[in-house]
């Protein structure tokens, strides 16, 4: 995986999409605009299952392939291996960070960490990057932490200059420039893309503010 990979991460489920839109339209139109890795997160009241599951998350696997963007399962493992998704994002209550990483070797590796000792144990186990948020409030993730705005981030910033890291959490076109400034390689949104009633330009713009301080 390479840094510039999280510039402009996208995740998404089908209960984060308007009712008469389709999830996979919305994906197909947010990869032709540019987006640069994409994240499978299928929760929620009435988060698909099984079949239709597993038929869904290939849907969107064959398309991220398609237009060359790492395909990423949310906490699945299993699916992920199956799959050979390119690889799999886990939280602090999803599975040992170590166990995660023998399981699946040298696939991906995207951690969530909100503290020092976290994003510590995260690197010890080769994560290939850490999610940091909340950074702002955010209505997607209905067990969201507080927000904690860019204090952590610009603190792991600056004990890890090297470390891949993409913000998270209410993250959209107007707030991105402050978390690049802070010193994210990207952001990671669900709500910018899958409510944007343009998707080419929220990306074209969410891109346009990762290069201005590089
Ligand atoms: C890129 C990225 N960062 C953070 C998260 C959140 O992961 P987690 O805390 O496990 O919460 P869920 O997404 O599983 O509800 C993420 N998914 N992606
Ligand atoms: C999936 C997720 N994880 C978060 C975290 O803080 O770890 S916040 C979040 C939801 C992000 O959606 P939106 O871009 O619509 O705010
Ligand atoms: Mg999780």
């Amino acid at each position: 995986m390479k840094r510039e990979d999280l510039q402009l991460y996208f995740i998404m489920g089908t209960s984060n999409v308007p009712p008469q839109q389709q999830p996979i339209y919305i994906l197909e139109k947010a990869l032709q605009a540019g987006i640069t890795m994409f994240q499978f997160r299928e929760k929620g009241p009435h988060a698909l299952t099984g079949l239709a599951y597993e038929q869904f998350a290939r849907q969107c696997q064959k398309l991220c392939h398609q237009y060359n963007v790492p395909f990423i399962v949310n906490d699945d493992i299993e699916l992920a291996i199956r799959l050979e998704a390119d690889g799999v994002h886990i939280g602090q209550d999803d599975f040992p960070v170590g166990e995660a990483r023998k399981k699946i070797g040298n696939m991906i590796l995207g951690v969530s960490v909100h503290c020092e000792e976290e994003l510590q144990i995260a690197i010890n186990h080769q994560a290939d990057y850490v999610g940091i948020g909340p950074i702002f409030p955010t209505s997607s993730k209905s067990d969201a932490r507080p927000p904690c705005g860019t204090s952590f981030l610009q603190q792991a910033r600056s004990l890890h200059p090297e470390l891949p890291i993409v913000a998270i959490g209410g993250i959209n076109c107007t707030n991105a420039q402050t978390v690049f400034q802070t010193g994210a390689d990207g952001v990671a949104v669900i709500s910018a893309i899958c409510e944007s009633e343009d998707v080419e330009h929220t990306v074209n713009t969410f891109r346009s503010l990762s290069c201005i301080n590089k």
